[in-house]
């Protein structure tokens, strides 16, 4: 599936339906009182987060986004039916900016999140609403308010409990694919994750969800490699697991790269919890194990879990460490930001 994380859409508002000028007419009534309905009103635009998507894709083909107008008002006292509101359907963890993608307008953190991001027009007064004492034949009805409209930049953020990271080939989708029924393309190439996927892993009845990124290199944060352009998408993770393949050169040298690119990159990643996982156990002998390990110790200052994607060695009590962190971290109720709602 191609990914897209950012969107630029444009939206509209229904105008509100023009109130009706009319009067009644009927065999024997002379003067018959006005009777002219309102107009319905517009419809709104409104964004909700569902489940199941995880990219912008559709807003691709998709970029105007436009609500009915309301119907105008009818004789015999009828008000016009209202616009229906155009509901569009964004993936969870989008926000809506502004159209230079500056400012946020909401953020759609939970499935069902709705925010009305332009009200329809109110309709117009028929000119039975101008009837009175004084005024018994109205020649008043106005037209409908107009809709509102304006661009919008949607970006997605993936919202993930636990980020994977680490250098190309460490092993990142191979995890993934042990741990949930997620199935990233794997290769013994670089760049072979090229955009991020997610996973849902269960694990003594409780859930947490991972997120594969594309591999990190030196220089990723001045646009090397597919660079940070994807490290947004793991800003909201509690948890990131850190893999490092153990097969390689340096596994201490290439953690220390990956940190330096996670620091670069700011935006509180690097001090985010951090668990670091030796990959590949089954491609090495004991020794190899225990010294590259106490090297990754060494250079990162944390526990280090020996694990293989493949032989699933290590792999459970990855995911009890892993799970245990993102428990800690999970906010407390009242705690996590209200949408942002108009
Ligand atoms: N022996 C061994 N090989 C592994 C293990 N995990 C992954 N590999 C191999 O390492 C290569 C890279 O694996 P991927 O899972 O695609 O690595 P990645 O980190 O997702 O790589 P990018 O998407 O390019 O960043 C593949 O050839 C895998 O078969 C492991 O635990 N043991
Ligand atoms: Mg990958």
């Amino acid at each position: 599936m191609k990914f897209l994380d950012e969107a630029r859409v444009y939206l509209k508002s229904g105008r509100g339906g023009h109130g009706c000028l009319s009067f009644r007419r009927e065999k024997y009534i002379e003067f018959g009182g006005p009777n002219g309905g309102d107009g319905g009103k517009g419809g709104d635009v409104i964004a909700e987060a569902v489940e199941g998507l995880n990219t912008l894709i559709d807003f691709r083909y998709r970029q105007h986004i436009r609500a009915d107008n309301g119907r105008p008002g009818e004789g015999a006292n009828r008000t016009g039916a209202n616009g229906a509101d155009a509901v569009f359907q964004v993936p969870i963890g989008t926000q809506i900016l502004d159209e230079e993608g500056e400012e946020v307008i909401a953020d759609l953190t939970y499935a069902g999140d709705r925010v009305v991001l332009l009200k329809g027009g109110n309709g117009g007064f028929g000119n039975a609403h101008y009837k009175s004492s004084t005024n018994r034949a109205p020649r008043r009805a106005d037209n409908g308010w107009p809709g509102e409209e304006m661009r919008v930049t949607l970006r997605l953020k993936l919202i993930a409990d636990v980020g994977l990271v680490g250098l190309p080939n460490a092993g990142k989708s191979t995890f993934l694919s042990a741990v949930s029924r997620a199935s990233p393309r794997i290769a013994d190439y670089p760049f072979t994750t090229l955009h991020p996927s997610l996973g849902i892993v269960e694990q003594d009845g409780k859930r947490f969800v991972v997120a594969d990124i594309p591999g990190l290199i030196e220089g990723a944060h001045e646009g090397v490699g597919l660079g940070t352009r994807f490290l947004g998408h793991i800003e909201r993770c509690r948890a990131l697991f850190h893999l490092v393949d153990g097969t390689a050169e340096d596994p201490a040298g290439n953690y220390r790269t990956v940190r330096a690119e996670l620091e670069a990159y700011g935006a509180g990643l690097e001090e985010k919890v951090e668990i670091v996982g030796l990959n590949k156990a089954d491609a090495m002998s004991e020794e190899e194990i225990a010294e590259r390990r106490a090297a990754l110790i060494e250079a990162s200052g944390r526990e280090v879990v020996v694990l293989s994607g493949v032989s699933g060695r290590g792999v459970p009590e990855a995911l009890r460490i892993l799970r245990r962190a993102v428990e800690a971290e999970r906010p407390k109720p009242g705690q996590e930001a209200e949408p942002w709602r108009p």
